[in-house]
């Protein structure tokens, strides 16, 4: 609602009050619109203030972001801001907390903004598929010039105070008491004349090589975000502010709203805009939950290992303001480590235009160091004997409380775990390469890891910027384990005769920023061929005369393992799956050399190359994931959809607009995924990841229930497990 007060010498306060965001749902509405009229009518009242309770404007919508899933109610955000913007007395934006979406809109329709310093604003609308169609894409680039909006709005990103004021958002930036600057301020401004704050009646100031930056714009967009619709059509509301008059242009936002609010990725980004946050509402099958068990608190961390991850994780903990204490074995390694190390405290902190906080980290060799540590995380290589050999180490020199964490990216926890004095303050926290850019944490609890353990794990996470999301102890966690049928599929997939750049292309059309085969070669193909011969699938561990393309009766590809018996190790040997320029280089072109090897190879195990259509591999390569996600879920190594699906679109790049994998499945509809799945086992059956799940069979006996509801058939299907 809003609630209505007269201050003592004519000026009306209205204060939004519908917690915990001020959301502008129809009962808001309706009240801000009632509110607005009695001020009007008030022939006492001079001026408006209008503010939000809770030291909160107003974080958007023009009903809150839940109910844009249902029908919407209620006076419409439009004419409501219209009639603001329109009317005869001043109003006086308040702006405390953020002003986001249509909270920052119904601002813009107000004469005047007055911020508190730390306040943020901004029209994320994008992020949700979103445009800001309250008159947003119109209003903003009337104040800020086409540039600013432009990035402003196609990002979404949020905006401090004081820059909102350099870019003309707000009018005035006040340290004090916000609503009271407000009330003060709109007195002094009682019966100026309106007309010229008006925003929607100002020019728009085009720059004059517009049409180069609207499609500079959107080739930035295509690379970035391929495939999504909300980023562009901002693009194109922005063009008609540009070049239509003010009615005209909202006559387009509201068309290309229309377009985008039907549109499965608006869905899907809204999906996930609660899915990250229901993540970190953790819960344990022993019942310890986020809000029954309190996290340790830790102020210095040790880190072993200053290889690629954990330089990463490293500069994380710094840049979090938690002290570091970094170990390696050698000499050399420590001095290279050290060096890379400041050099990325020291850019990352130039970004930020903050000093350095090298006094935060200190170096050593010695393991015994870390006895003061709060926690450590080991991020060693995927060794099982040296991780064993570290934590029985670590196990006798930390202090008895500190919690021991291992980078592992699919190891056994318990294994690791049962060679310490402490197995309940054992931890996976497994980090993604770049450890100190991307946002996933994926939080392993292995059998006696205690709750308070997950929950400081869990805080961590928090602390260091990531979404830390819980799951079970298996091969491979979620993450790994359910890349293994993806990437298996797509080597199948050659040898039956694709080219890896005809696999790297469906998937990249389908949104991902690359496709399987130049990720690979990113990462580096040794990684996958280490994990490969741990696994005993091959090297020396293999007996001779092994069938070459037969693990455990099941199919397997070695072609993988062949590339790195080339020296064939990607970017960093100069190839890979692709050919690049140098060892290091970036830019990937078709091997020549690799298609008469996959000729070869298919003469010598007599298979006859067939051309696979765009959809079998894109079929072959997602449902294969996705069954593997319905397995995780169905053992309770993953507790809902939504942790599977931060942890793909967060660690693994999927594209957010397809809203994860499970979302995904849920979109094409799961009967059809059955379907597929059924067909596609019955032409391999000797690829046991393509036999449907149990879980998945359920729900299409079930009905196929919406996501939100699978939670219910997942715990009775588990209970007659
Ligand atoms: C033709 C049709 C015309 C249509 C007109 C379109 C109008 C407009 O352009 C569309 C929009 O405004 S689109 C909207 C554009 N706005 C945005 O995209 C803003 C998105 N929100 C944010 O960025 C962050 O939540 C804040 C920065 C607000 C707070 O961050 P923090 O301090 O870390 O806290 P937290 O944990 O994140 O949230 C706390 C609680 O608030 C909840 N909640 C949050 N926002 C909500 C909303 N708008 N609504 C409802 N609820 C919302 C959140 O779920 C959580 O609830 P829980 O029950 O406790 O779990």
């Amino acid at each position: 609602m809003a609630v209505y007060t007269r201050i003592p010498g004519s000026v009306a306060v209205i204060t939004l009050t519908n917690p915990p965001v001020n959301a502008l749902s129809s009962t808001v509405r309706k009240a801000i619109s009632q509110t607005v009229s009695r001020a009007g009518a008030d022939s006492e009242v001079k001026a408006v203030v209008l503010c939000g309770d809770n030291r909160m404007f107003c974080a958007g919508a023009g009903a809150d972001i839940r109910e844009f899933s249902g029908t919407m109610s209620g006076p419409a955000l439009v004419p409501l801001i219209d009639e603001i913007e329109g009317g005869e007395k001043p109003v006086v934006a308040a702006i405390e907390g953020v002003a986001l979406g249509g909270g920052l809109e119904l601002a813009l329709g107000c004469h005047y903004r007055i911020a508190h310093s730390e306040a943020r604003v901004g029209l994320p609308e994008v992020t949700l598929g979103l445009l800001p169609a309250a008159g947003g894409t119109q209003r903003l680039p009337r104040l800020t010039g086409i540039p600013a909006a432009l990035e402003l709005i196609t990002t979404g990103r949020h905006v401090s105070a004081p820059e909102a004021l350099k870019l003309g958002i707000v009018d005035k930036v006040t340290d004090g008491n916000v609503r009271e600057v407000a009330v003060e301020f709109a007195r002094s401004i009682a019966g100026h004349p309106l007309g010229p704050r008006r925003v929607s009646s100002w020019p728009v100031h085009c720059p004059p090589d517009l049409g180069r930056l609207l499609e500079e714009a959107l080739t930035r967009i295509r690379q970035s975000s391929r495939g999504a619709m909300a980023p562009v059509a901002c693009v194109q509301a922005l063009r008609a502010a540009a070049t239509l008059s003010f009615t005209q242009g909202m006559e387009m936002e509201k068309a290309l709203m229309a377009t985008l609010f039907n549109s499965g990725q608006a869905r899907a980004l809204q999906y996930l805009h609660f899915a990250q946050r229901a993540v970190g509402k953790w819960s344990m099958p022993s019942g310890a939950c986020w809000h029954n068990t309190k996290p340790r608190p830790f102020h210095k961390a040790g880190v072993i290992g200053l290889g690629t991850m954990g330089k990463g994780i490293a500069v994380s903990l710094i840049r979090a303001g938690i002290s570091v204490i970094a170990v390696e074995m050698g000499e050399k390694q420590l001095e290279v480590g050290r060096k890379a190390v400041n050099a990325m405290v020291e850019r990352n902190a130039r970004k930020l235009g903050k000093a350095p906080a090298l006094a935060l980290i200190d170096f050593t060799l010695n393991l015994q160091d870390l006895c003061d540590a709060d926690l450590v995380i080991e991020a060693v290589f995927e060794d099982m004997n040296l991780k064993k050999q570290i934590f029985r180490e670590l196990s006798s020199v930390c202090r008895p409380s500190a919690l021991l964490c291992s980078n592992t990216s699919g190891l056994d926890i318990d294994e690791i775990a049962s060679v310490t004095c402490r197995p309940e303050l054992v931890v996976g926290t497994h980090f993604f390469a770049p450890a100190h850019v991307m946002k996933l944490l994926e939080v392993v609890r292995g059998s006696r890891t205690s709750p308070v353990t997950v929950a400081t794990a869990m805080q961590l996470g928090k602390q260091l910027d990531k979404i830390g999301v819980l799951v079970g102890n298996c091969s491979g966690f979620v993450g790994n384990r359910m890349l293994r049928p993806y990437t298996e599929q797509a080597y199948f997939l050659l040898e039956e005769g694709a080219r890896p750049e005809q696999v790297d292309q469906v998937l990249e059309e389908f949104g991902f920023a690359m496709g399987i085969f130049k990720m690979s070669d990113l990462s580096g193909l040794d990684v996958g061929w280490r994990v490969r011969k741990e696994l005993g699938l091959t090297g020396l561990i293999l007996p001779s005369g092994a069938a070459p393309r037969i693990r455990s009766g099941h199919r397997y590809s070695p072609l993988p393992d062949i590339l790195c018996e080339k020296g064939r190790f990607g970017q960093k040997s100069g190839w890979g799956w692709y050919l690049y320029d140098k060892p290091g280089g970036r830019v990937a072109t078709p091997d020549p050399w690799l298609e008469t090897f996959l000729e070869e190879y298919r003469n010598i195990h007599g298979i006859r190359a067939r051309r696979i259509d765009p959809q079998e591999i894109l079929e072959r390569c997602l449902y294969s994931l996705i069954n593997e996600g319905f397995c995780i879920l169905e053992e309770g190594i993953a507790a809902m959809p939504e942790d599977i699906d931060a942890i793909y679109v967060f660690g693994y790049s999927w594209p957010r607009h397809r809203g994860g994998p499970m979302f995904y499945a849920s979109m094409v509809g799961l009967p059809r995924v059955l379907e597929k799945l059924e067909h596609y086992h019955q032409a391999h059956p000797d690829v046991p990841q393509l036999e449907p799940s149990g879980l998945l069979r359920k729900l299409v006996a079930s009905g196929s229930p919406p996501i939100q509801q699978w939670g219910q058939v997942i715990k009775k299907h588990r209970s007659h497990l």
